[in-house]
Parts: structure tokens; sequence; C-alpha cells
């Protein structure tokens, strides 16, 4: 794992922006795994800007989301569809039939996983997946559990998760209780991961997950078996590894 250091969360999410845009540079229809949260909102910021310069051509990219709260519709403006296209997609030339992200208002859920799992068999292969992580070491929605679970799934989301959530909801009771994930086989089949941590309350998970035992119990250690991650982390995440980097 290669670690960029950022001074801050501009800082950081710039150079990580970089790294996603030297992808686009050299690989014009590259396939992009794309991550919510508040973590690469500086990141679209930056990419969206350097389009709006004529730095940088979306015409041939395909996308693949991570992941989406199963029940909300596409127009709730917590879903992940919503805030792809609110942060990204329609700020900048991607072609709407290359965007792919998992559709929660299907009830079905073995089908959409069946769906899921077939766009990303016919899509090639992920060049580059960005990923933030959760405080109990979610990536994706790939919470902690008994084993690594594969391909796309619903999941039920951990208290964890819904807390840490509940704070883009008008209510708790409003936080969606599952969703579907890509699983950690597709992530950690990608050609490269970009990992974006922010904040000195991820400080601890940074040095459990990178630093301490690889177990489905911190999704994100998975990650250290991958043969190229960068991950591109602000000071205060680092705290708590400094010695160890
Ligand atoms: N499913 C998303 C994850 O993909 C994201 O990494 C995580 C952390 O979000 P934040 O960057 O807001 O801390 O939140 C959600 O659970």
């Amino acid at each position: 794992m290669r670690v960029i250091k950022g001074k801050d969360y501009k800082d950081m999410s710039r150079k990580a922006a970089n790294i996603i845009s030297a992808e686009i540079i050299t690989k014009p229809d590259c396939v992009l795994g794309l991550a919510t949260g508040s973590s690469p909102i500086g990141i679209y910021e930056n990419l969206v800007h350097w389009y709006e310069q004529d730095d940088l051509d979306f015409s041939q990219v395909r996308s693949v989301n991570l992941d989406e709260y199963k029940g909300l519709p596409k127009d709730n403006d917590q879903s992940y569809d919503y805030f792809m296209h609110q942060y990204l997609f329609n700020k900048v030339n991607i072609k709407p039939e290359n965007i792919n992200i998992p559709n929660g208002m299907e009830e079905d859920a073995q089908k959409e996983c069946a769906r899921y799992n077939q766009v990303l068999e016919e899509i090639g292969g992920v060049d580059l997946q960005l990923l933030g992580i959760g405080h109990n070491g979610h990536i994706g929605f790939n919470e902690p559990g008994e084993a690594f679970e594969k391909e796309t799934h619903c999941v039920d989301l951990t208290e964890s998760t819904i807390n840490a959530n509940k704070r883009f909801f008008e209510k708790e009771e409003d936080v969606p209780r599952q969703a579907y994930t890509m699983g950690i086989k597709s992530i950690m089949k990608a050609k490269k991961i970009l990992l974006i941590i922010s904040g000195k309350e991820k400080a601890g998970i940074v040095k459990e997950a990178f630093f301490g035992p690889v177990t489905p119990k911190v999704p994100a250690s998975i990650l250290q078996l991958h043969n190229d991650v960068i991950l591109v982390a602000d000071a205060d995440a680092l705290s708590e590894v400094e010695d160890l980097l």
C-alpha cells in the first residue's frame, strides 16, 4: 500500500483527484468504480473544475458505483444515485448509458444482485476503484461479519452505520436499514484501488484496518492483500500511524 499524505481535506482531495484524472487522460475509456459519502465530495469538485477547464473528457468513461440504499427512489436526495448526479454526473459529459448504479427500488434482492453482477462482468473489470471507509471498517456497504461477502449482495446495515449516516436524514427512522453493495471480490478485482480517508475520527480505524490482522470483522483490512492500493489521507486520519509509515 502506498500512502500519500495530504495536509488537510482540501489538499488530500486534490491529490486523489489527480490520480483519477491521470487514469482518464491515459485511458479515456477507463472504467471507474465510484463511491459516495462525504469523503469523495472534494475529489468530484476538482474533477468537475478540470472538466470545465477542458482538461478532462468523460465522453468515453464508464462508471460502476459501489452501493445504493434499498428502498430509496433515485429522486430522493439521500439516494446515492441522486448524490452522484448532484456532485459529478450532471456536471460532466459522461454518457448516461455508461453510468451503472445498483437499483435501490428493485425489491427482489436476488434479481438485483444478479443483474449488478452481470453488469460488473460485462464491463470487463474496473481500472480504478475509489473507496472511502466507514467508522467500523466497512467498504461500500460491506459490513463487519464472519466472512467476506464476495459478490453483490443485500446487506442489513449495522447500528454504527445507521448512526453515522443519520446526519444526512431528517429523522433516524428515515435512514434505510438495507442496501445493495458490490462485494469484496468485485472490489478486490479492480486493477487499482484509491482509498481516501479524512479526519481524526477515522484515525483509529486506519490503524486497525491497515496495520492489524486481515479479518472480515474489519472489511477494509482485506485491502492489505491487494497489490495496487493508494491510500490518500489527511494528517488527522494518519495521526495514529505516523511512526508505522
Ligand atoms: N456506503 C458509504 C461508504 O461507501 C462510505 O465510504 C462511508 C463513509 O462515508 P464518509 O465519507 O461520509 O465518512 O459511508 C457510507 O456508508
